[in-house]
């Protein structure tokens, strides 16, 4: 089984537009609404792939009971935990050539019982998972540690541990050792406090933070693919270009992809890819399921690190 943990889920309204112009009026060409939040979604990617799946998160309010529903009605199994704040909800604008404009809210605050129920049920799941995945941005006034708490509980309950986040519970979550992150290229660059404009720089940057204790490096590297960094391999994974309906929601689809496939080396990184891409011609956050893939035109190579990020000569 795995786990999947959204300390701050919401509720995503996707909106279609010709093209978005500020100050303007426009007139949407479509809409749609989805259970959406990072830990969210790779379960619905998960449950779609029929992997045994628990999605964690807290709930409140109109919007919480609208998520628990589209849940529900994507068969995902949901432990929730009652919040009395309302959980929040994010827009997304995305243009007709695939332009996509995020609008995230904070997210209410939970309260530290709160918080405390979901390190609990969390911790009582870990016991009976493969993996536990923490996913996405914390709510206001949640401790930067809960990321790095959940790792050392879930690991001591003997599952492995994946975390996607960014700034300080990223740094947190390595420094507890957690087996796999996988930030995307503006979160590992801020991580370093450095723009990373080569393969190699990344490449440095992920070794770095393996040094520190994490097993597995997936970076995230939008159309050029994703990285690899495991052990002492390096492996590039990136696919042929392909039509772009909507970004959100890839890194969580290949993050899906990667655990579907064993989490391990370069097969799990074609996979992984396959998502990624899958999930960029799907409309909102729509998650991919197995029929949506195309291994063909995944590609997956050792690294030249003198290269720019798409492959090219710097
Ligand atoms: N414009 C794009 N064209 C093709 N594939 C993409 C594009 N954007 C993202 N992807 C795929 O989705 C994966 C995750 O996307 P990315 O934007 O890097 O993640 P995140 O949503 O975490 O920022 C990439 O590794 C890639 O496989
Ligand atoms: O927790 P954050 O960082 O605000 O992100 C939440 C948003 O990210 C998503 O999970 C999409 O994630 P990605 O596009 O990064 O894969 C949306 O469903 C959600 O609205």
């Amino acid at each position: 089984m795995i786990v999947t943990v959204t300390p701050n889920p919401s509720l995503d309204r996707t909106v279609l537009v010709g093209e978005l112009a500020r100050g303007a009026v426009h007139r949407v060409e479509d809409v749609r609404l989805d259970p959406g939040g990072k830990g969210v979604n790779v379960a619905r990617a998960l449950v779609a792939a029929n992997r045994p799946t628990m999605c964690v998160l807290p709930t409140g309010g109109t919007e919480g009971t609208c998520l628990a529903e589209l849940l529900v009605a994507e068969a995902v199994p949901v432990v929730e935990v009652p919040a009395a704040s309302t959980t929040r909800s994010n827009v997304t604008v995305v243009e007709a050539d695939g332009t996509t404009t995020k609008l995230n809210e904070p997210g209410n605050a939970l309260s530290d019982t709160e918080i405390a129920a979901l390190e609990n049920r969390t911790g009582e799941l870990a016991g009976r998972a493969d993996w536990v995945v923490a996913c996405g941005s914390l709510p206001a006034g949640c401790p930067d540690d809960l990321y790095g708490r959940l790792v050392r509980a879930a690991r001591a309950a003997g599952a492995r541990v994946a975390v996607d986040a960014s700034g300080p519970p990223l740094r947190e979550a390595c420094r507890a050792r957690a087996d796999l992150v996988t930030p995307n290229l503006a979160e590992l660059s801020e991580l370093a406090a450095r723009p990373l404009n080569r393969l190699g720089d990344v490449v440095e940057v992920a070794r770095r933070v393996q040094r520190e204790g994490v097993a597995t490096v997936l970076v995230s590297l939008g159309a050029d693919g994703a990285l690899l960094v495991e052990g002492n391999g390096v492996w590039h994974g990136t696919s042929a270009s392909t039509f772009v309906r909507s970004t959100v929601g890839a890194g969580d689809a290949l993050l899906a992809g990667f655990l579907l496939a064993g989490a391990r080396g370069p097969s799990a990184l074609h996979h992984a890819v396959a998502y990624g891409t899958a999930a960029v011609r799907l409309p909102g956050s729509r998650m991919p399921g197995p029929d949506d893939l195309c291994f063909d035109s995944v590609h997956v190579t050792g690294v030249d690190e003198s290269l720019t990020l798409n492959g090219t000569a710097a």
